[in-house]
């Protein structure tokens, strides 16, 4: 059953969803949009249309061709249904042959009844709906199609790691090594080393299932990383030489923006490479997706150091424990990990202003919570308090290689101010402790279910790829995989909503101020200013 026909998406649904007036506000810009009849089944050759092409490009083939590669893939259909479409090798070069998908014959998957996907599945991004709701923005969903458009000796693959360390690094290149070889019987497959300028700089390094068995034990990555060194020319240049024609790049919100220019340049020169990203990042801020890998390893190897903090903190007098974890701009493992401790007083995050002198300040609350208490213990994400930092250091106003503002150490500049105040004051003698595990708990391998997670997004990759698919990220919407197209997760950064009941269960879990301005408060001025921003909700990713 239909729900009840809605306006159309370019009436305005009158929802007030914000993602939703994004889409519309995109809509001004140029478009690939046809409303999409998602009955039919047929390709050209009596096989199921591979993704459904023949359903959502524009009927005439001419139109694809003269597309402009940063325009934007949207397909409406009935009842404000709305596809954020990823690109295929057919919107650029429309005659390519495909053939049978080898997993029709692998025995480990003979037994799954419907192993391929459905050629019209997509994934909504927003599960919550109302009776009258549009059915709303979906993505398409991964997994293997019937057809595909490499034949495997002919499969020439790279995968690169670039940015940050992060747990499950490796697994992802096992598995895309494993899923390449194993499921499509890919045996060309190299190793960009040291990131991006890899390409241009670096020797390649060969990957068999041999050489990746036992990678996924370790943390780091078998290929190295590096900042910096993006030359989208040079990297195509790289790639169009050597005859790879599928790169997978595994990275953050920065490689994401440089897969997309890679990806760009590839379909300006017409060539049949296909461009998948995995996402990576610890600090769990890349838009759209339910979690990042790696991020439950971060988690739980931070309740150590939090433990470690709350044994030092109440084995003395007034003793406080400080604990700086990741986080540059987005709040999400402090916030978890306090969540799950229970031992945290106090969560410091960026995207919650603080101070720390007068009333519902820091200072106050930690001096509460010691004679309540006798102890403490405070976590701090590197990101918080980055404007009160500044106000006493001067900021190095440097950036790193890739353009990601360095910043100035909070915790040791809390650790410093909380000391500075209870000695200055003759207030209390108070025992402090500072652990810094943020490069421990980058480094290590990653846990079980984070294994598990990195196996399906490596998955994932390999069968778009195969599909034809390309210029996509691979990513876990609302727990089902599924092909984001690269401008909506590098267009916006994913950080806590301060507004929203995950904040308050931690406010509540700690006890701690909300930090809020007294004039939301209570009507009186506070001795900072109010904090700019009370909601903060995908800031532009700016850099
Ligand atoms: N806006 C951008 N355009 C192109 N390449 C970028 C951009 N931002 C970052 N990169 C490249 O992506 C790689 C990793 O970026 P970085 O920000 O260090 O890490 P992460 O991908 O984890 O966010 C670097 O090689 C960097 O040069
Ligand atoms: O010292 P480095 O290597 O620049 O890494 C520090 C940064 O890396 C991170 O872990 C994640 O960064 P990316 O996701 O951008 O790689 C941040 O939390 C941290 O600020
Ligand atoms: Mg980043």
């Amino acid at each position: 059953m239909h729900p009840p026909p809605l306006p159309p998406l370019s009436t305005g649904t009158g929802s007030g969803d914000p993602q939703r007036a994004a889409v519309e506000a995109e809509q001004d810009s140029p478009t690939w949009r046809q409303l999409s009849d998602f009955s039919a089944t047929v390709g050209g050759k009596g096989f199921p249309s591979p993704a459904s092409y023949a359903n959502l490009r524009p009927r005439s083939v001419g139109d694809m061709a003269t597309l402009a590669p940063s325009e934007k893939k949207i397909v409406e259909g009935e009842f404000g249904y709305v596809l954020e479409d990823v690109p295929h090798f057919t919107d650029y070069l429309p005659d390519l042959p495909t053939y049978s998908n080898p997993l029709q014959d692998n025995p480990a998957y003979s037994v799954v009844n419907q192993y391929f996907v459905n050629a019209d599945d997509t994934v909504p991004e927003k599960v919550v709906a109302q009776k009258s709701s549009p059915r709303g923005i979906h993505f398409r969903r991964a997994g293997p199609r019937q057809r595909v458009y490499f034949e495997s000796e002919d499969v020439y693959a790279c995968i690169v790691t670039c940015g940050g360390l992060c747990p499950g690094l490796n697994t992802v290149i096992r598995e895309l090594v494993c899923g390449l070889s194993y499921m499509y019987g890919v045996k060309k497959i190299v190793g960009i080393q040291g990131g991006y300028r890899g390409f241009y700089a670096r020797n390649t390094m060969p990957l068999t299932p041999k050489i990746v068995n036992d990678i996924h034990k370790r943390g780091g990555t078998v290929l190295g990383t590096s900042r910096g060194g993006h030359d989208a020319m040079k990297i195509v240049d790289n790639i169009q030489d050597r005859g790879i024609n599928q790169v997978y790049i595994i990275g953050g919100d920065g490689t994401q923006k440089g897969a997309s220019l890679i990806f760009e340049e590839i379909r300006k020169r017409n060539l049949q490479v296909a461009v998948a990203g995995i996402p990576k990042t610890i600090d769990n801020d890349i838009m759209v997706i339910d979690k990042s890998f790696g991020f439950d390893t971060a988690v739980e190897e931070a309740q150590r150091a939090i433990n470690a903090a709350h044994v030092e903190a109440e084995s003395v007098e007034n003793g406080i424990g400080v604990v700086k974890l990741m986080g540059r701009h987005s709040g999400f493992i402090a916030m978890y990990a306090t969540l799950a401790s229970r031992d945290v007083d106090c969560c410091l995050i960026p995207e919650s202003p603080f101070y720390l002198e007068g009333k519902g300040g820091l200072f106050e609350y930690i001096e509460k919570r010691l004679k309540d208490n006798g102890h403490m213990v405070i976590v701090v994400a590197e990101g918080a308090g980055q404007e009160l930092v500044a106000e006493s250091i001067q900021p190095t106003g440097h950036e790193d290689a890739s353009g990601n503002k360095l910043l100035l150490d909070i915790g040791l500049w809390l650790s410093q101010k909380i000391k500075g105040y209870f000695t200055s004051n003759q207030k209390m003698a108070i025992n402090l402790k500072y652990i810094d595990p943020t490069y421990m708990i980058r480094a290590i391998p990653s846990i079980a279910s984070d294994n598990v997670y990195c196996t399906l997004l490596a998955q994932s990759a390999v069968h778009g790829a195969m599909a034809g698919y390309t210029g996509f990220t691979t990513g876990l919407v609302n727990g089902r995989h599924t092909y984001i197209p690269f401008h909506r997760v590098t267009q916006k950064r994913n950080k806590v909503v301060i507004t929203d009941r995950m904040w308050a269960r931690l406010l509540s879990s700690t006890n701690q101020p909300s930090f809020l301005s007294a004039e939301y408060i209570e009507g009186i001025k506070t001795p900072r200013e109010p904090p700019k921003k009370v909601y903060v909700e995908n800031e532009l990713a700016s850099k």
